[in-house]
């Protein structure tokens, strides 16, 4: 029987890049309505300015600043009313000093002016005369040229995920199509003679499908597409032909259960079964964790997660998201927190330590309070919002001390 030859996190996440890095994830266009949540696969260069024109952001006249200055109640400034500004067209008008063009809000501003005064500050004498009482900075109410976008500004970067606010950006840019990343495709497989579905009937020793279920959920938040989730009982020959099935479908193909060293742990042997580089990591330096395997067949990536919920969801969170997110390159989603520990906590010798945390608020300050329990527990997970890391060099980690929070 083969054994764990097991490796740190960091030497795995090499192993990821050296043999991954060209893992083809295609690009396809959609329209910006059809985008949400996807991933940009290309820079949006700006081609234009936003906006194209100096704009008033206030209904009122533009004017010089310069003519206001040292203005007041007792001293108004009185200017000349050169024009009125129609909402959607441009102005040839050039204002002179002693001038002042009527604006909307939104309009253009005439060439020469550099503010505008709102009209509840202005006192009208007459149809070609305004007194103003109030001095107005340069710039004051105005939207300058190029304020929004600049152009070509990379106004969006190329593994961004595309969020609502992104299309209003892309929309005031006239662009109505985007290239982005085809979902890559996952195909999960959970392994056991004991795992059932849902709506099997649920006798002593059998225990439903968590984790194909969770793994679901974690793909989808990564912005992966499911092409198929199956249950495989713990047998070479069934598990070999799922998994080639797998290769022959999907670019990631995870299989949770059957990770470890048991007498009915298959997918080591499946992993080297086809042809590719088959089993590149086997054990990994973490808890909980350790029994991972990562291999290669047909060029697609397969991942051995263990069998217990909670550490099958925490290695995808370290490996399979590391994948996605750094190498393939897209989805770049930052997702953590700073807090303060709660409470003192210890690590296990030798092994990068995951701990489940609660977040509590107090006084404006946020706390990571920790939750212990067995990785065989989806409970311990559902309870967590996320965990903390103490390194395999670090004893523990300390009551007041500032740490980084892994969102779940
Ligand atoms: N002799 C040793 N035994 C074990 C070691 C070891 O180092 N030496 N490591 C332990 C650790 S750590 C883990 S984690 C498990 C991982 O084992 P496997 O990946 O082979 O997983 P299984 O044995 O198939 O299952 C473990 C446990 O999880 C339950 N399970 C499996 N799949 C699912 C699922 N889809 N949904 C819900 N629960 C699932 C399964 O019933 C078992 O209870 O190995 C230890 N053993
Ligand atoms: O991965 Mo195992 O959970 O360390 O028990």
């Amino acid at each position: 029987m083969e054994f764990f030859n097991v490796i740190s996190v960091d030497e795995v996440k090499n192993i990821l890049k050296e043999n991954f890095s060209d893992l083809c994830i295609n690009l396809e266009e959609v329209s910006i309505l059809n985008c949400l949540d996807r991933i940009l696969g290309e820079d949006i260069i700006s081609d234009i300015n936003v906006p194209e024109f100096n704009r008033s952001t206030v209904d009122g006249y533009a004017i010089k600043s310069s003519d206001s200055h040292g203005c007041s109640d007792s001293l108004p400034s009185f200017l000349d009313v050169a024009g009125e500004v129609n909402m959607g067209e441009s102005i040839d008008t050039k204002i002179k000093s002693g001038q002042a063009v009527y604006v909307p809000t939104g309009g253009m501003i005439p060439e020469g002016a550099d503010s505008v005064i709102m009209i509840e500050h202005v006192e009208k004498l007459d149809d070609i005369t305004i007194a103003i009482h109030r001095p107005l900075f340069p710039g004051e109410n105005v939207i300058y040229k190029g304020d929004d976008i600049k152009k070509r500004e990379v106004i969006l970067n190329k593994g961004k995920k595309i969020t609502p606010q992104d299309i209003g950006v892309l929309a005031s840019l006239g662009v109505g199509t985007v290239k982005v990343y085809k979902k890559p495709k996952f195909y999960i497989i959970s392994t056991g003679d004991e795992i059932i579905d849902l709506d099997e009937e649920l006798t002593l020793g059998k225990i439903r499908d968590i984790n194909g279920y969770a793994l679901y959920s974690l793909i989808e938040k990564l912005g992966g597409e499911i092409v198929n989730r199956v249950i495989v009982k713990d047998d070479y020959e069934l598990l070999r032909e799922e998994v080639d099935k797998a290769l022959n479908t999907s670019n990631i193909i995870l299989i949770s259960g059957g990770s470890s060293v048991g007498t009915r742990d298959f997918t080591y042997d499946v992993i080297n079964s086809f042809d590719g580089k088959g089993v590149l990591v086997h054990g990994v330096s973490i808890k909980p964790g350790k029994p991972t395997l990562i291999g290669e067949g047909k060029g697609k990536v397969i991942f051995g997660l263990p069998g217990h919920p909670v550490s099958s969801i925490i290695v995808f969170k370290i490996f399979v998201e590391y994948l996605v997110k750094e190498i393939i390159g897209i989805n770049k989603e930052i997702n953590k927190t700073k807090a303060i520990m709660d409470y003192n906590i210890h690590s296990s010798p030798g092994k990068e330590t995951y701990q489940m945390v609660s977040l509590d608020e107090r006084d404006g300050k946020l706390y990571a309070v920790p939750n212990f329990g067995k990785s065989g527990l989806i409970t311990l997970l559902s309870k967590s919002c996320g965990y903390v890391v103490i390194k395999s060099e670090e004893e523990g980690l300390y009551k007041g001390q500032e740490v980084d929070m892994y969102f779940i």
